[in-house]
């Protein structure tokens, strides 16, 4: 459903020249749903911008929906929706009249538009808020709005640019649970997020970009297994000899942590191990790799101090 080969754009700016993007290369596959996962500057827009027809390509090429980037650009458009990070819709406009508008604007016949609303409107819990203006909608309301208007069209593909952005958490679960519906109606989705959550919640498989190039590939589990092993917290008076036997342990108190590879399967022998030496334990945890260590390990930074510093 993309293809995108050696995909790159330089802005030219006062201070010269800003590589945003490096030269990518990815696939998507139809019915996929990817999250294109990076920090505040990743790149991660201005990939999107130029797989939608609003930027242009410095270098490279691709074929999305079935159209080249380059020399069909109208064909593109045509077999994609778009949701960027500011909704689209005039603010003051009712709800019924913004759809009506922009199916108009896709070509839509009035009466295929009308029943096309209505089914929208059900499908992403909008039906009874048709006369209201869209301002008076709550964010959630908003975000659905803008997704159901890119979804006018039918468009076998969609992207979406942080579609949670600004949401609290209940109405970010329930968009993504919309989110989630889309694909399983075989929309392939394509979303930008720098939130680690949503991206696992929500991916298929991720692409990690930073700094214009991409970094990571894989299903969120494949990535968190990646990370060199589960991290094992033990709780025992005798830290200090377990910490001996690992070579990264970590002491801390009488609490020790260290990593091991497949800590679930691992960790029967190991306790008999140490039983055997004499260590007393008052507490064992396992913990697996989160995207975040996934992020910290391919980039050396903490995603979400990106995130909180946004
Ligand atoms: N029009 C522009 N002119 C100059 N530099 C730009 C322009 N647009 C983006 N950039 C730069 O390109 C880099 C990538 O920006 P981009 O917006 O694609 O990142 P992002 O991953 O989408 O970040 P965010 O999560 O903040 O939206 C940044 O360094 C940004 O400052």
């Amino acid at each position: 459903m993309i293809e995108a080969r050696g995909l790159a754009r330089r802005f030219t700016t006062k201070t010269g020249p800003v590589d945003a993007v490096r030269g990518v290369d990815f696939d998507v596959a139809e019915g996929e749903l990817v999250g294109f996962l990076g920090p505040n500057g990743a790149g991660k827009s201005t990939t999107l911008r130029m797989l939608t027809t609003l930027l242009q390509p410095t270098a490279g090429k691709a074929v999305v929906a079935g159209h080249d980037l380059l020399t069909d650009p109208a064909g593109v458009r045509r077999n994609i929706g778009y949701v960027g990070q500011k909704g689209g819709g005039g603010l003051d406009q009712r709800v019924a009249d913004e759809l009506e508008f922009q199916a108009r604007f896709y070509g839509l016949s009035r009466q295929g538009s009308r029943r096309k609303i209505a089914d929208l409107l059900e499908r992403f819990d909008l039906a009874g808020l048709e006369k209201r203006a869209i301002v008076t909608l709550s964010g959630g309301q908003q975000r659905r709005l803008d997704i159901a208007m890119g979804m006018l069209h039918d468009p076998r593909l969609l992207f979406l640019d942080e579609p949670s952005t600004a949401l609290d958490p209940q109405s970010r679960r329930n968009l993504w649970e919309h989110i989630r519906q889309l694909k399983d109606d075989g929309v392939t989705v394509f979303l930008t997020t720098h939130y680690l959550d949503e991206a696992d919640f929500l991916s298929d498989r991720l692409l990690v970009i930073d700094h214009g190039s991409i970094v990571g590939e894989g299903s969120p589990d494949e990535l968190k297994h990646r990370v060199s092993g589960d991290l094992v917290v033990l709780g025992t008076p005798q830290a200090s000899i377990v910490a001996s036997k690992f070579a990264d342990a970590v002491t801390e108190g009488e609490k020790v942590s260290f990593r091991i590879p497949n800590g679930d399967r691992a960790l029967p022998g190991l306790l008999r191990d140490l039983d055997n030496i004499g260590v007393e334990l008052h507490s064992v945890q396992v913990h697996r790799p989160t995207l975040d260590d996934v992020f910290l390990t391919m980039t050396g930074r903490s995603l979400r101090e990106e995130a909180n510093a946004a």
